[in-house]
């Protein structure tokens, strides 16, 4: 069996890490040969919580989990990581919209961003969800120059998820019948979802998705604005943000990039929203 590698959470004892641990843990992300060292990272208050975390994984009794490393210790978490699901930042509330966000995570980002530069492996994959994850990915970048740009992304892989369903629910395909959709510009709700040129499979036929919709003004309208604002919308539903959906995209996108995909498949849009933070700086 190859090394293990070592895989860092933050915000591990937060909603979307419940989801996203187990997940990785049971092989979802970088396959089923692939052993595990994780990497725990909260702030101190949450220690408590993340001890319960650490009970749960362990009862889970993953064949692919070699370690389990719990701290508030930058040093500690991030010596020698491999990969870094940086999602550890505060969550918007009802009625915010994510820009809101930028006080209290920019600090979070900086100081991760130094402790990435210092500690991490120099070809560390890096994907940042926490809000705003656009701008989130530029300050982490900046402070670790060390590491080379493009080992940075930000997380807009669930709203291509969002679209891809959206679609298929749309023509009454499964979700795997739709790819190539593209989500351009940043995770808020500016983003434009774009089904141009992606594909649909029916009856056994590969489709122009734009074409088999037949409906320019849902595709224009509804089906783009309910992508721009499902996120606000489910803090309306539950009251909390997404989370087993994040986690879910958290695992595309780094199951993706870590493998690569099919040319059948192919979804360049995690590359493109890095892109575009770097065409602005
Ligand atoms: N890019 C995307 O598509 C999505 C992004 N998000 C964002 O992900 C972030 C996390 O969401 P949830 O897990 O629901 O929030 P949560 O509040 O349940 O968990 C966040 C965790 O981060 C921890 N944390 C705070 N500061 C930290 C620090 N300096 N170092 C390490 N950990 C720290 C908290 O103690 C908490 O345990 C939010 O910013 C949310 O807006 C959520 C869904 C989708
Ligand atoms: O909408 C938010 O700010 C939190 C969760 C999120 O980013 C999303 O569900 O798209």
């Amino acid at each position: 069996m190859a090394e293990p590698l070592k895989v860092l959470v933050t915000g591990a004892a937060g909603q979307i890490a419940y989801s996203l641990l187990f997940s990785v843990g049971k092989g979802d992300v970088f396959g089923q040969d692939q052993p595990i060292i994780l990497v725990l990272l909260d702030i101190p208050p949450m220690m408590g919580v993340l001890e319960g975390v650490v009970m749960e994984l362990n009862d889970c009794s993953l064949p692919l989990v070699k370690g389990i490393i719990c701290t508030h210790d930058l040093e500690e978490a991030f010596t020698g990581i491999d990969v870094a699901f940086m999602v550890g930042a505060m969550p918007r509330r009802e009625g915010m919209e994510r820009k809101d966000l930028l006080k209290a995570n920019v600090k979070i980002f900086k100081q991760q961003g130094e402790a990435l530069d210092k500690f991490a492996k120099k070809d560390v994959k890096v994907l940042v969800v926490g809000n705003p994850a656009n701008t989130n990915a530029c300050i982490c970048a900046k402070y670790a120059p060390s590491i080379p740009k493009e080992n940075f992304s930000a997380m807009t892989r669930l709203d291509q998820n969002r679209a891809q369903s959206l679609v298929a629910n749309r023509l009454g395909v499964p979700n795997s019948d739709v790819w190539n959709v593209i989500i351009w510009g940043n995770h808020s709700s500016t983003q434009f979802p774009d089904v141009q040129h992606a594909k649909v499979k029916i009856g056994g036929e590969d489709k122009n998705a734009f074409e088999a919709v037949k409906d320019d003004s849902w595709l224009k309208n509804e089906f783009v604005s309910t992508v721009q604002k499902r996120g606000a919308a489910i803090i309306a539903a539950r009251k909390l943000s997404s989370a087993m959906s994040a986690a879910k995209a958290a695992c595309d996108h780094i199951r993706d990039w870590w493998n690569g995909t099919q040319e059948v498949g192919f979804n360049f849009q995690s590359i493109f929203s890095i892109n575009l933070i770097f065409l602005k700086n």
